[in-house]
């Protein structure tokens, strides 16, 4: 649909573009990234044939643009620059109906159902016929760029080439704009190529990224190959991560500020910990990273309390979350702020020890029922089991893990326990073979992200061993503990 070969150019001496290709098929959406200044709206003129490229050339449809005619082109292409002269008077109907002026056949044509038909279409995918009588300039900016974005798509071409479409929007009205010109991409093979200073935004909605730099492309490709941290980084000069988007396949960046904190020490120390009658609490006057399998906040986060209650054997599970949501904002907790267990084992019988290591102390709490122990290769062929009883762990860590070593920690932290149930000789009632932890085990790891980074948390790591052993210390306690309670 669109070739761009070998294009330089700039303005009178000034060179800005240097030897840009590139190619977007019919029915592709591509965005265009680059910092401030790079070229990005100077390669949409040369585009859009406002402007002259020194070298190279531009084909749309195999033909080049400096072929077509005006009105041949404005068929084919629909240009919405960034900036909008809002000065002239006009109502909202007759701005989006200068879309229709390439479909004209004469200076004194008739308007036909047609362009009334796309006029209105275009009004109402934007969300702009309610003021379709309202005099321009009295609208909003964000109302007035959708009234701009509905004249684009009025001129009905096939080709569209927007300049921070979204520029002056709030997050609806992105979203709406952005859904509505996918639809077109998708379902009517609309061809987009637009500029975006939003790099969420772009990876999100469209096929293929051209990142630019100082007037050059320096990566070309699908989101997921050009969106990589360094790569970013580099060409905007900037501390950012990439993280993977909660539904769709495409990476979102997160900036990481160099903020400047004050230089208090983030310390755990036992004092943190309390074993109540009904719970064990863990507070700090500070958010620790936390992953974990918890029934209130499991995750990825960032969060400043802990709790694991003690209900009932007969507590009734349906209503689970929103039973402990009241449970929490009844005892004070933040539910924003909180990471939330439960177990059906009295709390008060919790085994909480602490381990020293050269990167700082790591707190181990267990409690532990294993009434319902099982062994997880022999559960395939059941469909639930009568007995009741949780193993519920948290690691605190003094440290700095990686999103890898946290992931690790949780897998040497369950082999832990296992080997536990092994040594305490905790057997699957139903299949009679050693039990490997219960249905409803929950694990946690907070670690305060002070200090030198561990990139790793296997068994043979410094913070893996200390997790290691930790956990199986205290398991073995928290069994003993709850068979002591049980011969009572
Ligand atoms: N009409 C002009 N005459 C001379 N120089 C210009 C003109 N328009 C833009 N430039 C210069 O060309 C360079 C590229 O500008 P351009 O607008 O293409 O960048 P951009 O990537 O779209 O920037 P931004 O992200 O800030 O919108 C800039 O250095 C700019 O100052």
């Amino acid at each position: 649909m669109l070739k761009v070969q070998n294009v330089s150019g700039g303005y009178g001496s000034t060179p800005i573009l240097a030897d840009i290709s590139f190619e977007v098929e019919k029915g592709k959406m591509l965005g265009i990234l680059g910092p401030n200044g790079c070229g990005k709206s100077t390669l949409l003129k040369v585009i859009s044939g406002i402007m002259k490229p020194s070298t190279g050339t531009v084909y749309v449809d195999g033909k080049e643009i400096k072929n077509y005619s005006s009105k041949q082109l404005a068929k084919k292409m629909t240009v919405l620059p960034q900036l909008h002269a809002t000065a002239f008077s006009n109502t909202v109907r007759d701005t989006v109906s200068l879309g229709r002026y390439p479909h004209q056949s004469g200076f004194f044509s008739s308007w036909k159902t047609e362009d009334e038909q796309a006029v209105v279409k275009a009004m109402d995918q934007t969300g702009v016929r309610k003021f379709e009588k309202a005099q321009l300039e009295y609208l909003s900016g964000g109302e007035q760029q959708r009234v701009f974005i509905a004249q684009a798509l009025a001129q009905s071409s096939n080709l569209l080439l927007l300049d921070e479409p979204t520029n002056h929007l709030d997050i609806a009205h992105q979203k709406q704009i952005l859904d509505m010109i996918r639809k077109e991409v998708t379902e009517h093979d609309l061809t987009v190529v637009s500029v975006f200073h939003d790099i969420n935004l772009a990876s999100l909605y469209c096929d293929e990224i051209l990142l630019m730099e100082d007037g050059k492309v320096r990566a070309n490709g699908v989101p997921h190959e050009v969106l990589i941290d360094d790569r970013i980084m580099d060409v905007y000069n900037a501390r950012i991560s990439m993280q993977a988007h909660p539904e769709q396949p495409k990476p979102q960046m997160t900036i990481l500020p160099d903020l400047i904190e004050l230089a208090k020490e983030k310390l755990i120390t036992a004092k943190n910990f309390k074993i109540k009658d009904e719970y064990v609490e863990f507070k700090s006057d500070f958010p620790l990273r936390v992953l974990s399998s918890a029934v209130h906040n499991a995750g990825l986060g960032w969060y400043s309390n802990f709790i694991n209650r003690t209900v009932n054997q007969d507590y009734n599970i349906d209503q689970v979350k929103e039973e402990f949501l009241g449970y929490l904002i009844e005892k004070g907790f933040a539910p924003t702020n909180t990471v939330g267990m439960m177990t059906a084992v009295d709390t008060r019988n919790a085994i909480i020890k602490q381990y020293e290591a050269t990167f700082g102390d790591v707190f181990v709490i267990v409690t532990a029922g294993i009434g319902n122990a099982m062994d997880v290769s022999r559960t395939f062929d059941r469909e639930h089991n009568d007995y009741i009883g949780t193993i519920n762990t948290w690691i605190v860590i003094n440290g700095k893990l990686s999103d890898e070593a946290f992931v690790q920690g949780m897998m040497t932290a369950t082999e832990a326990k296992t080997k536990a149930l092994h040594h305490e000789k905790v057997y699957d009632k139903i299949s009679n073979t050693v039990a490997t932890g219960t249905p409803t085990d929950s694990l946690l790891i907070a670690a305060t992200q002070q200090g030198e980074l561990m990139q790793y948390g296997g068994p043979i790591t410094e913070v893996g061993k200390v997790i290691g052993k930790g956990v199986f210390e205290a398991t073995l306690e928290a069994i003993q503990n709850y068979r002591k309670g049980e011969l009572q």
